[in-house]
């Protein structure tokens, strides 16, 4: 059964992109994708997608099957490898789900067109200062020896300052001109997370060394922006019952991703207040939050959201005593 994520972000798949599997993950459908960071141990509660390795850094002194077949043991699902060089490219054609492209090599063709030959997917990076048009051809080098799995990767420019300036705008208007899953590259800061997925990214690539918190930023905040972006987006009117329908599923998923959060955030009060669950109940904050509330829902007002939150917040309050019985809360 599909997550209610997964539902949010349908609709931005139906007219979106195209898709491209990397693994048994698939870019441009679902939820956005986390690719990159700290693998996550067992009890991890997240884990990204995929993940990627450079071999760049190594210029060519490490064994790329080697450095590969360590990180396989390592890491079972999508793998994605940026080569240094040709001569990584058989290590990468056995052992890996993908290729990456690396910003810095945008401009060598030969590498490019060797890569695509292996058939895999490829992860195409915006060079710092690259045109959409410049970032395009590269797709064009890859259609022409036949390999048509490209995913884009918007990397930022270097400016002065800051080292790193994402263009979200750019990488919006290739993701619709080109008809291909677009990524955004955050490095070790998953604070853009959720920007780049409202802004219509299908994921974001961490650095390889990023860690478990950043991760579990990064999948909270796209998971939270795709499940937020989508009903809002769409704000045509419907006109038939099976349209106003398929908009209110949708509406739907969203409130069901953030009333899953809320709760989880309420299960943390219960456990650190001195009395938690229904016994240190605190109605003036509830009657604070839902004043607070009926500012954003006028039309719905204050007594008909107090109605709906008391049921949101005693289900809450139901659940953190069922995990405090059986010592399962997070
Ligand atoms: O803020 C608190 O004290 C909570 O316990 C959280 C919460 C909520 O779910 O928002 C739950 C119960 C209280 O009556 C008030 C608010």
């Amino acid at each position: 059964m599909p997550t209610a994520v997964q539902e949010a972000h349908a609709a931005h798949t139906t007219t979106g992109p195209g898709t491209v599997r990397v693994g048994d993950m698939t870019l441009g459908e679902g939820p956005p994708a986390v690719i990159g960071g700290a693998p996550g141990g067992a009890d991890a509660t997240s884990r990204p997608m995929g993940r990627w390795l450079s071999l760049r850094g190594h210029h060519g002194a490490r064994d790329a099957r080697r450095a590969l077949t360590e990180e396989r043991a390592r890491w079972r699902g999508p793998l994605l490898v940026e080569p240094f060089s040709a001569a990584d490219l058989p290590a990468i054609g056995d052992l890996a789900d993908g290729v990456i492209v690396g910003a810095a090599w945008m401009q060598d063709f030969r590498l490019v067109r060797a890569a695509a030959r292996l058939g895999l997917p490829m992860v195409v990076q915006r060079g710092p200062g690259a045109t959409a048009q410049e970032w395009l051809a590269i797709v064009d080098y890859c259609a022409a020896e036949g390999n048509d799995r490209v995913v884009l990767c918007e990397c930022g420019d270097r400016t002065r300052g800051a080292e790193h300036a994402l263009n979200l705008g750019l990488m919006r208007a290739v993701r619709a001109r080109s008809g291909r899953p677009v990524l955004v590259h955050l490095g070790t800061d998953a604070g853009l997370a959720g920007a780049a997925v409202a802004a219509g990214a299908d994921g974001v690539l961490l650095a390889p060394e990023a860690g478990e918190e950043t991760v579990a930023a990064a999948v909270e905040a796209t998971a939270l922006a795709a499940a937020v972006t989508v009903p809002t987006a769409r704000r045509a009117a419907p006109r038939t019952v099976a349209d106003a329908r398929a908009q209110i599923d949708r509406v739907d998923a969203a409130l069901a991703v953030l009333l899953e959060r809320r709760a989880e955030l309420a299960g943390v009060v219960q456990r650190l207040k001195p009395v938690g669950g229904f016994a240190g109940r605190d109605m003036e904050r509830e009657r604070r939050l839902v004043a607070a509330m009926a500012r954003r829902a006028p039309r719905l007002g204050e007594a008909r959201l107090a109605r709906i939150m008391n049921a949101v917040i005693e289900a809450g309050l139901e659940l953190a005593e069922q995990d405090r019985r059986r010592g399962t809360g997070r």
